[in-house]
């Protein structure tokens, strides 16, 4: 449909004044479309701020509660934990990955008990309990692929029995979406949801995330063998087929901003809930131009959310969340 020709048409009828441009806005943004990825780690009473991620904490227990309470009454539905491993619990058998007692295992617990109603999603893949900072193990130098998904399997049914209501598997393996969903039924969690991170690219922008969990400087080599590269979209829609036909419930898209185009692919073709991560770097890049005074933070942050919207994703996993969150209830 093209408009008419001037000056039948004038596109700025519409943009006159601000109640116009609401009635016509085509898109929105509610708390409802955020999950909030939070680290964590072990001890008592640590707030302990991240240098490439201004703003954000790694949190103990006890801290996690509070935030989540509050991030809970905001309107926030789901929180998804990150888990900073001590050196001495990082293996190159990984066996802490699949420990009922650790900590991720403990967080959902507490906070299952704590907030019902929040929905806590977890991450599964090696990289935390790897001494060499992998999704999976490695073997000659190779990152072997279906030993791999044995033990990503024994991870994601700890996180399930622990009441993880939606597992998020960020590894890549082939094959660990249809493994992982036969296990849980054959164990009896039926319910228990997958949101895949299906369309994963191998990606820089993943820089911060690697300091906040303590992965830096451990990875040996790179996770091109295993993510997508950046410059392959039909591979994605692939993945995401792929992922969707072996028992995903959601897929996700990763990272997000420089990936709006295969957001929106995904939607179009596969009508799913689709959600995107913006991920540690584009949450860094921000921030830095803010702090700098380059870029008025607020207002990026909200703009970057709708843009995610008009890609037509249904959610965002943000570090932004709850600072999103307050601003949409007029307390930013
Ligand atoms: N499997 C690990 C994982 N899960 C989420 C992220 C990145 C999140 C971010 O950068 O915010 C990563 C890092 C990676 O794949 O190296």
């Amino acid at each position: 449909m093209t408009p008419a020709p001037f000056p039948a048409a004038r596109m700025r009828r519409l943009r006159r004044t601000n109640a116009l441009r609401e009635m016509v806005q085509e898109n929105g943004l509610s708390t409802r479309d955020l999950i909030w990825p939070v680290f964590i780690r072990d001890g008592e009473g640590i707030e302990e701020p991240i240098s490439s991620l201004p703003g954000v904490n790694r949190l103990s227990l006890d801290r996690l509660m509070p935030a989540a309470e509050k991030a809970h009454r905001l309107g926030i539905p789901a929180i998804c934990l990150f888990p900073y491993t001590d050196a001495s619990l990082r293996t190159e058998t990984c066996e802490e990955a699949w420990n009922p007692e650790n900590l991720t295992n403990r967080a959902i617990r507490a906070l299952k008990a704590e907030f019902p109603e929040l929905m806590v999603m977890t991450d599964i893949a090696l990289d935390p309990y790897n001494a060499n900072g992998h999704d999976g193990f490695v073997v000659n130098g190779e990152i072997v692929n279906d030993e791999t998904v044995n033990a990503l399997v024994k991870m994601g049914l700890a996180q399930a029995e622990a009441g993880a209501d939606i597992l998020g598997p960020s590894d890549m393996m082939d094959g660990r979406i249809g493994a992982l969903r036969l296990a849980l039924e054959e164990v009896g969690h039926r319910d228990v949801a997958i949101l895949s991170y299906a369309a994963k690219f191998a990606s820089a922008f993943y820089g911060p995330f690697r300091d906040a969990v303590g992965a830096s400087g451990r990875l040996v080599g790179d996770k091109a063998t295993y993510q997508i590269n950046p410059a392959n979209a039909s591979e994605a829609l692939a993945c995401v087929a792929r992922d969707l036909s072996e028992g995903a419930d959601m897929v996700m898209v990763k990272p997000g901003m420089p990936y709006l185009d295969i957001c929106r692919a995904v939607k179009d073709r596969f009508a799913r809930p689709t959600f995107a991560y913006q991920v540690s770097g584009e949450y860094a890049m921000l921030m830095a131009a803010a702090q700098n005074g380059w870029l008025d933070g607020d207002k990026v942050m909200l703009e970057s959310m709708m843009a995610f919207k008009r890609a037509g994703c249904d959610g965002v996993l943000t570090y932004f969340a709850p600072r999103i969150a307050a601003a949409l209830h007029g307390q930013g």
